[in-house]
């Protein structure tokens, strides 16, 4: 008998009906307002204003015929990670490298990137195939500080998340709950004690700000490159709990003001490169430092897709949804993007799959790398493409090993450096034709983009418990300039060589999921 599968999709039949149906009306309605127009106009000649008036409409129904692709046919999905689990032994699991990244300590103060990384480091995935890598660009210290504090921490964090079955996997949500995942014997004496030690945590954390010191002479746009491996500071402190946990690596690139640093694809590129040698996991989770985990179970779900035989020669991305914890009921400015997550990326799910959202999502590894890294490629010719490491270049073939075992030499570290060093990228096709994509202030829309124009696959999977969860601009002004970027970004690439409705025409991006692209962002 067939094994059940992991996931299951459902067209969602009766929105279907319904979108299309009123598509049809309205079409009718747009085609005979064009008709009536132009009868008029053959009978006598139009005024200008008039003409204008037909100008803006035209373009007004141009721009309702694009949003009708995402209305066209709905998916939703299904997880089972019990049946994952049941079919592959946990050694079998393929490795998952986190990547938070964080730039502006004042923004994005260090004790809330603290307890993204716990909430990552807690997740129900085997530790030895989990690792989670904080790229830093505003090379600080105090977020040193912090990840060194966040490591001693999770080693009782994540005994206890493991042992009581702990949900709310983000110290900072789960403290500020009101009620329990768990009711039981002991669980309230451990959850005190960790409170205590979650408010010892926050002290020191404020202490080191407020004196000051740790901060002085720290230049954002002009520092070295730092890659630490953070370890055991005090193994040999009396009260220590044995725990097994994920590999945590601090990641602060080379920046100076004469070479451009190309933002957070820019971060990303460094972190794909500096991981390649230390765990180089198949799968990569990209999280924007303020977009904690909110349910272990995200990485299983991911892989019920990236491990179906069915779907997974060509998927590129699992994509899950933006949630907000900081949202009241009266969110005026839609911050929850709901038309994009409740709609449109449903919408594209049903086509080739929806676009890339920044954060949140599971990128096979491979993917990113392009077309040129094939078994058979020319050892020159990929130096050529992924820049002078030749580590590097070797790594390409042990992409499916996990080597979460690896040892951290000095000479290791000297060649991560030199990966995350601003020269290392000159010459080579970072950002142009390998990983996330560089001259957008969207970058991952137009990573999406190229991937699925190459053929890749996404899935849109929203679970209903939120597997992760953001904090959402709550200020006009702030939503108003994130909307522009945006909708600017999109723009950009639709009117140049890129454009999504007519690049690469022979590639197998269906006229539908082309229309999905050109339609303004939100
Ligand atoms: O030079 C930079 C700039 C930004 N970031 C990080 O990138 C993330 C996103 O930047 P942010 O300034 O918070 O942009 P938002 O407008 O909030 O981000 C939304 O829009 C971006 C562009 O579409 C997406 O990449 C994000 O995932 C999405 O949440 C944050 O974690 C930053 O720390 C860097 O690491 N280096
Ligand atoms: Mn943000």
């Amino acid at each position: 008998m067939e094994a059940p599968p992991y996931n299951l999709c459902n067209p969602m039949k009766k929105s279907t009906v319904i979108n299309r149906s009123y598509a049809v009306l309205q079409s009718i309605a747009i085609t005979s307002m064009i008709f009536y127009r132009v009868s008029s106009f053959l009978h006598s000649t139009p005024s200008f204003p008039l003409l204008l008036v037909f100008a803006s409409e035209l373009i007004l129904s141009f721009l309702w015929l694009l949003g009708q692709a995402y209305l066209w046919r709905p998916f939703t999905r299904k997880t089972f990670p019990e049946r994952l689990l049941r079919e592959k032994k946990i050694d079998q699991l393929p490795g998952i490298d986190v990547f938070i990244l964080t730039a502006d300590p004042e923004k994005e103060p260090p004790l809330e990137v603290m307890n993204t990384v716990l909430s990552a480091m807690a997740m129900d995935y085997p530790t030895e195939k989990l690792s989670v890598y904080v790229s830093d660009d505003g090379g600080c210290a105090l977020t040193l500080y912090a990840m060194r504090e966040a490591w001693d921490f999770a080693r009782y964090w994540l005994p206890f998340c493991r042992r009581f079955g702990i949900k709310t996997i983000c110290p900072k949500l789960f403290f500020s709950r009101y009620d329990d995942d768990f009711v039981g014997r002991g669980y309230e004496d451990e959850k005190e004690k960790i409170k205590l030690k979650y408010k010892l945590l926050q002290e020191h954390v404020k202490k080191a700000e407020s004196n000051g010191e740790i901060l002085r002479g720290i230049n954002s746009k002009n520092h070295p490159a730092h890659v630490e491996v953070i370890q055991d500071g005090s193994l040999n402190s009396p009260d220590t709990i044995e725990a097994k946990m994920p590999r945590l690596v601090y990641v602060s690139r080379e920046k100076t003001p004469s070479v451009p640093h190309h933002f957070k694809a820019g971060a990303l590129n460094v972190l794909l490169r500096v991981s390649s040698m230390i765990s180089n996991a198949p799968y990569v989770l990209v999280l924007d430092c303020d977009m904690r985990c909110n349910d272990p179970s995200s990485a299983k779900q991911a892989m019920c897709f990236h491990l179906d035989p069915a779907i997974s020669p060509n998927l590129a991305f699992v994509q899950f949804p933006q949630m907000f914890h900081n949202l009241s009921n009266m969110d005026i400015y839609d911050g929850k993007l709901r038309s994009v997550f409740s709609v449109k990326w449903h919408g594209m799910d049903g086509l080739q799959g929806p676009m890339l959202s920044g954060t949140g999502f599971y990128m096979k590894r491979k993917a990113l790398y392009g077309d040129i890294v094939q078994e058979d490629t020319d050892f020159t010719l990929l130096k050529q493409y992924l820049g002078p490491s030749n580590e590097l270049v070797k790594s390409l073939n042990s992409a499916n090993k996990n080597n979460n075992n690896t040892d951290i030499t000095s000479r290791l570290l000297e060649e991560t450096r030199f990966l995350a060093s601003c020269k290392y990228e000159h010459e080579s096709q970072w950002g142009k034709q390998v990983g996330f994509l560089y001259n957008s202030v969207i970058e991952d829309y137009l990573t999406g983009f190229t991937l699925h124009s190459k053929g890749w696959k996404s899935i849109f999977y929203n679970p209903p418990r939120p597997a992760f969860l953001g904090t959402a601009t709550t200020k006009l002004n702030d939503t108003l300039l994130q909307g522009a970027r945006w909708n600017c970004g999109a723009l950009q690439v639709t009117f140049s060589r890129l454009c999504p409705l007519v690049y690469r025409l022979t590639s197998r991006m269906s006229l539908l999921q082309r229309m999905c692209y050109v339609y303004p962002k939100v």
